[in-house]
């Protein structure tokens, strides 16, 4: 009998708070209840507390479910790393995972669990629901996809009046914030050649240390090369727009022992790109050479180390699968209009360095304009090389041999690897540097 206006109906605000109240008590009750009630009756009345409470509530609910048909819904996927990432102080039980490989913890938020996020000023609850999925077994059917035991979604509850911002800019931003998250978490690999490999590569973290704070170059040419990167990065649009494939090619040039190699592995973790490191010594023909560049992922670089001494085609043993035509041998040309033509247009974010210790034994198709976009020199130690030497093995930013040492590198060429390697001989500053200057006078006798 709801129909008469003159009978005391419970207020909505009265409905609303004790809604709220028995949820907030539901959800107190199960951290106690935990042991002695099982899962699923939990489970039943949370979502009838839930979907009572909502009824009578100035918010709008969204429904964010795991799964769409088999499909995985990737703003389920998002909203999880992004909580996991944003887990307020409210949130009282929280799931932490590791897997071997990986080097940081995943941490998750439990299920039934209200986490309270801010955005814009705006508060926006999310909840993570489980049932059990009835189907489970039965749609265990001939084509091996089995429904998950589990059936879960987030639900995110806000005020109405948050309806276009949640909508237009929140899950927007949750989405990107979870793309970010998972870059942050990436470890970067090596790939290298590997005929076992369904693609023809195998691959391994790589654990390469090199950063740009910690690696020697000339330091304008450090800093024009991190904006080139972060330039190349932002241009998706533009690319798209001018009709160029999404990519960049790097010349790294110098004698043995300046870095070059380092210089790839510093780009690598600071765009956290895998590397694909391509021996041409070990492709055998053409077509072995497509399907190692096919097999190549996006938002990675492709090395191609000593560009002059790897194209060598008299001394290649040939493989029994190959096609031995003359068509068939591996040219430099060939190589760079494939990767400029087919293999760049099938991929996003590719990075190719070729390195050399002579360019001027470089074949001029690599030289020619457009092809390699930047030219990098990589030279001999300075003293200012030096100092980051001395920061990253010895931990000083002054002492008093550094004069005589800066004094003896104007004159001497050393490379950074030779200095480095000196320093790394006592962790002792006196003793290391002491050790570094007989290293540089006997070069200054010599040469
Ligand atoms: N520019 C540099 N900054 C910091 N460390 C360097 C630098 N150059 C060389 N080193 C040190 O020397 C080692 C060898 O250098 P790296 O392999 O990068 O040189 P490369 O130029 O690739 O040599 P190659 O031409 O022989 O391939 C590095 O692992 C690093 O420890
Ligand atoms: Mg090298």
């Amino acid at each position: 009998m709801w129909s008469s206006p003159e009978m005391a109906l419970p207020s909505t605000k009265t409905i609303l708070s004790v809604a709220a109240s028995l949820t907030a008590s539901a959800l107190l009750l199960r951290t106690v209840a935990n042991d002695l009630i099982p899962d699923s009756v939990q489970d039943y009345f949370l979502t009838r507390l839930r979907k009572f409470s909502a009824r009578f509530s100035s918010n709008i609910t969204v429904v964010v479910d795991e799964l769409d048909g088999y499909a995985v819904n990737q703003m389920f996927q998002a909203a999880s790393v992004y909580l996991g990432d944003t887990l307020s102080s409210t949130t009282r039980r929280i799931k932490v995972m590791k897997t071997e490989k990986e080097k940081q913890f995943a941490v998750k938020i439990d299920k039934n669990q209200e986490l309270v996020d801010f955005f814009d000023g705006a508060e926006f609850k999310w909840i993570l629901i489980s049932s059990r999925n009835e189907n489970a077994v039965s749609r265990s059917n001939g084509d091996h996809r089995i429904a998950p035991a589990e059936l879960r979604s987030y639900e995110l509850r806000f005020h109405k009046k948050h309806r276009e911002m949640a909508l237009n800019r929140y899950l927007r931003y949750v989405l990107e914030r979870a793309k970010q998250i998972k870059e942050e978490r990436k470890s970067v690999k090596l790939h290298t050649v590997d005929y076992n490999g369904s693609d023809y590569w195998g691959r391994i973290n790589l654990d390469h240390p090199a950063t740009f704070e910690t690696l020697v170059m000339d330091s304008e040419a450090k800093k024009a090369l991190i904006d080139d990167l972060n330039r190349f990065i932002a241009r998706k649009e533009y690319y798209r727009r001018v009709g160029k494939a999404w990519k960049r090619g790097y010349l790294l040039y110098g004698p043995p022992g300046t870095g070059k190699s380092s210089l790839v592995a510093a780009m690598a973790n600071y765009l956290k790109f895998d590397v694909y490191d391509l021996d041409l010594k070990e492709v055998q023909c053409n077509s072995d050479l497509r399907r190692l560049l096919i097999g190549t992922g996006n938002r990675s670089i492709l090395v191609i180390e000593d560009i002059d001494c790897s194209i060598n085609l008299q001394n290649r043993n040939l493989d029994d699968e190959c096609d031995y035509s003359q068509d068939d041998k591996i040219t430099l040309s060939g190589l760079l209009n494939f990767i400029d033509g087919l293999w760049s247009s099938c991929g996003d974010e590719r990075i190719v360095v070729f390195t050399t210790n002579h360019k001027d034994k470089l074949d001029p198709a690599l030289l020619r304009p457009g092809r390699m976009d930047v030219h990098i020199h990589m030279s001999y130690c300075d003293f200012s090389g030096f100092k980051i030497l001395a920061k990253n093995y010895l931990e000083i930013k002054e002492h008093p041999l550094f004069g005589e040492v800066e004094e003896l590198l104007k004159k001497v060429k050393a490379t950074p690897a030779e200095v480095g390697g000196e320093l790394m001989k006592s962790d002792e500053p006196d003793l290391a540097l002491r050790g570094l200057l007989n290293f540089l006078q006997t070069k200054e006798v010599q040469s």
